[in-house]
């Protein structure tokens, strides 16, 4: 599991570790691994043009450090001071004495950063407050003139290490090197796209068992994944039901059935009348026609892809004792009432566009805030909410770690795909796993089938279907 803590509780694991060693000890451990990250970077140090780009505090004091280290080692080192009477005494005097050079100001910096082969970003890292001030947001500006090759120090300075939001100016880094833990930002839209590459150096620090976000790696979908036993039958693996499609959009139907099928669910029971649509792809489809309530047993349903206006279907839905997953034309139709009273979970589904209607904000408010906006869908729904999006966030009511999904690729934003995501994961559901595992594992194997299925060229949502099982193999492996 790779997990991202909050500035706060890194602050606090500082400070302790920080009493323990002796003074210095930790920047120059974080500085050791900045140094050989821009080495292993540049491939060789010796006659290269560094630039280092210092703001007022600690990260500018990782980048003084590291830059007299490099010119030690033989690289032109250029520091840009922001704040020229406050730039980080010790770091400024280690420069100095390896030989580097010191310009002030922005002006100053614009024929160094041109020749620049790296550029070191110390403007601001975890202690950063707000968008960035005028005279750093000017020499973001400058950088981006040019064509040098940026390493940032701890965060690419700008973006928001808790939220991941951008405010204004911000570095865009070709590799951040962050020290301790990651940091949400990091991990979260759009910061995570200014981080480039990150490298997480370990500097001895203690962090608590809960983390602000965790994002599943290959081993932790796999220990989660259902896999059937000698006992199993189709009950005992689970039921899924699948409530949708229209006479006007039967695909959706087809499509989350689709996923639904690849989900480890011991049977799909689809009601609706796309019945004939899904039963001539999917014969081994239960189909009826009926309401939800008559469809059989269940032990977790699907309901809203293609659903169109029907709002009844949701509301039966709703009624179950079931875990139920709302996507699509159903978050419009849920009443959040309705949600709010159910005992059994329940995992809503939206994209950006859909969670911008549900909290009444422009969508560009949850493109910019993702982090804030789903742990607030969650609140409001007391449900748990998966954002789909290019990082998808699943977070639960109540607090606790948000999930990040990081296997996503842009070939995902094709029409049906969120259809597929929907029946996938309603099918992990049936299959016993709570909301928010059900929803990580969803996510995860969704992106990963549309990694393998798109291998660089577009694909159709039932490419990304059909490579569920290469993801589940690819996992399991
Ligand atoms: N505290 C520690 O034990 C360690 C800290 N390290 C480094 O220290 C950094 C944190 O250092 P600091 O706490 O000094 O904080 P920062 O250096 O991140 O930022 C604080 C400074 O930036 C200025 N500033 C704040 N917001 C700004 C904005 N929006 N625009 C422009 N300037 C702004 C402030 O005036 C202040 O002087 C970490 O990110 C990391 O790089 C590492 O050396 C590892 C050890
Ligand atoms: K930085």
């Amino acid at each position: 599991m790779r997990t991202a803590y909050s500035v706060e509780t890194v602050r606090v694991a500082e400070q302790e570790l920080m009493a323990r060693l002796p003074e210095g000890a930790l920047m120059q451990r974080a500085v050791a691994g900045l140094v050989a990250a821009c080495a292993e970077f540049l491939g060789r140090v010796y006659g290269t043009r560094i630039v280092l780009l210092v703001g007022s505090g600690d990260n500018g004091g990782d980048a003084l450090y590291a830059g007299a280290r490099l010119a030690k080692r033989g690289a032109g080192v250029t520091a840009v001071l922001l704040v020229p009477d406050r730039a980080h005494p010790g770091g400024l005097a280690a420069l100095l004495r390896a030989g580097g050079r010191v310009v002030r100001g922005t002006d100053a910096a614009e024929e160094p950063l041109r020749r620049a082969d790296l550029v070191v970003d110390g403007i601001v890292g975890i202690g950063g407050k707000g968008g960035l001030r005028p005279d750093a947001a000017k020499l973001v500006d400058v950088l981006g003139e040019t064509r040098a090759a940026v390493v940032a120090v701890d965060l690419p300075s700008g973006v928001d290490a808790d939220t991941g939001e951008v405010r204004g100016a911000a570095v865009r880094a070709d590799l951040t090197v962050t020290f301790g833990t990651h940091k949400p930002g990091l991990l979260v839209d759009p910061a995570r796209e200014y981080a480039g590459s990150v490298r997480l150096v370990d500097i001895g620090l203690a962090l608590p068992g809960e983390a602000e976000l965790e994002a599943l790696q290959h081993a932790d979908v796999a220990a989660l994944l259902p896999v059937p036993g000698a006992e199993s039958d189709k009950y005992r693996r689970g039921v899924v039901g699948i409530a949708a499609g229209s006479s006007r959009y039967p695909g959706a139907a087809v499509l989350a059935v689709s996923g639904a099928l690849r989900g480890g669910a011991g049977a799909v029971r689809y009601v609706g009348p796309a019945g004939d649509a899904v039963i001539a792809r999917f014969p081994e489809t239960l189909v009826s026609t009926g309401s939800p309530e008559q469809a059989g047993r269940v032990q977790a349903w699907v309901v809203g892809p293609g659903a169109g206006d029907d709002g009844d279907v949701v509301a039966a839905v709703l009624r179950a004792e079931v875990p139920v997953l709302v996507d699509a034309d159903g978050l419009r139709l849920a009443d959040r009432d309705a949600v709010r009273a159910r005992r059994a979970p329940t995992l809503l589904t939206p994209h950006a566009g859909e969670a911008a209607a549900l909290l009444g904000v422009p969508r560009e408010e949850v493109e910019g805030a993702r982090l804030t906006s789903v742990r607030e869908l969650a609140e409001r729904y007391r449900a748990t909410v998966l954002l789909k999006g290019s990082t998808t966030l699943i977070a639960s009511p109540g607090g606790g770690a948000v999930r990040v999904n990081s296997t996503g690729t842009g070939w995902l934003a094709t029409a049906g795909s969120g259809d597929v995501l929907s029946g996938l994961t309603g099918s992990l559901l049936a299959a016993g796993l709570d909301a928010p595992d059900a929803g990580s594992v969803g996510a995860y194997l969704h992106g990963l089938a549309g990694r393998l299925a798109a291998d660089g060229a577009p694909v159709g949502a039932h490419d990304v279907a059909e490579a569920v099982r290469e993801a589940w193999r690819d996992v399991m492996d």
